[in-house]
């Protein structure tokens, strides 16, 4: 089954308005005439305004306003009220983003999120209607005893167990191997396919369907230089892209990679 590529880029804790304001403008140049690839941009909240703006106000004729969607690093699970320091899944719809990033690990290892909160926050976004990127991923300790099926089975479990395998319909699951994060030490086009494979096995196990319209992305140290090789494996539907989503011209080589490989 043909599925439609998805490349995001995670901005982490990077940024000010100015950037905002500049990389997009870069990007909408960029991916001007992109048309088999999804693409998303996930700012950090504080420059959701200006992002929407800037994706909104073309100065030129292109089409790529149209191309990039807007996303979210983290959302709460609490809809309002004496939350202090949280955000709602309104709240991001209010700005039109679309894309949430979920149980990334710098969150899971910073901010001691566990499986079943993370589970809490993709029943959230399952019910406002937005797409729930869930990070799944083994730290290098786990990679070196051979547990990453067993990691990866135990944080897909906690949503598959509470909301079952219909709730993947329509989302997103990344794979970030931890010890590839920001390392520059990518995993290798096969090692990522296997796990890849591994994961929507995993689903398959549930409901075929929804493991066969479900996108993987593969992310930790994706660059233009890496990314083509990627995505010639057929359980790689995309990238979530940190550090290279910060220049638009690297982030635009993976965009296109995606849309050759996958088109
Ligand atoms: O964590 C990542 C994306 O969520 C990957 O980050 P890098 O691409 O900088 O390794």
């Amino acid at each position: 089954m043909a599925r439609r590529p998805l490349v995001m880029g995670n901005w982490k804790l990077n940024g000010s308005k100015a950037f905002t304001k500049e990389l997009i403008e870069g990007l909408k140049r960029e991916l001007d005439g992109v048309t088999g690839c999804d693409v998303a941009i996930a700012p950090p909240v504080m420059y959701l305004a200006e992002a929407e703006a800037t994706l909104a106000s073309c100065g030129c004729d292109c089409t790529s306003k149209n191309v990039i969607a807007l996303g979210s690093q983290n959302v709460d699970v609490n809809v309002s009220g004496a939350f202090t320091g949280d955000i709602s899944t309104a709240m991001l719809k209010d700005f039109d983003a679309k894309y949430i990033i979920i149980g990334h690990s710098e969150r899971r290892t910073y901010h001691k999120e566990s499986d079943e909160f993370i589970a809490k926050k993709f029943a959230a976004l399952k019910d406002a209607g937005l797409v729930p990127v869930l990070c799944i991923g083994e730290t290098e300790a786990e990679n070196e005893a051979g547990q990453t099926e067993a990691v990866c089975a135990r944080q897909l479990d906690a949503v598959l167990n509470t909301l079952g395998a219909e709730a993947f319909n329509g989302a997103v699951i990344a794979y970030e191997p931890v010890w590839a994060i920001g390392t520059g030490k990518s995993a290798t086009p096969a090692q990522a396919q296997a796990v890849h494979a591994f994961i929507r096995g995993h689903i398959a196990k549930h409901s075929q369907a929804v493991a066969d319209q479900v996108i993987i992305q593969y992310g930790g140290s994706v660059n233009d230089a890496n990314a083509a090789e990627l995505f010639t494996q057929p359980d790689i539907d995309g990238a979530l892209v940190g550090g290279a989503s910060l220049k638009a011209p690297a982030f635009a080589v993976i965009v296109k990679a995606a849309e050759k490989a996958k088109e």
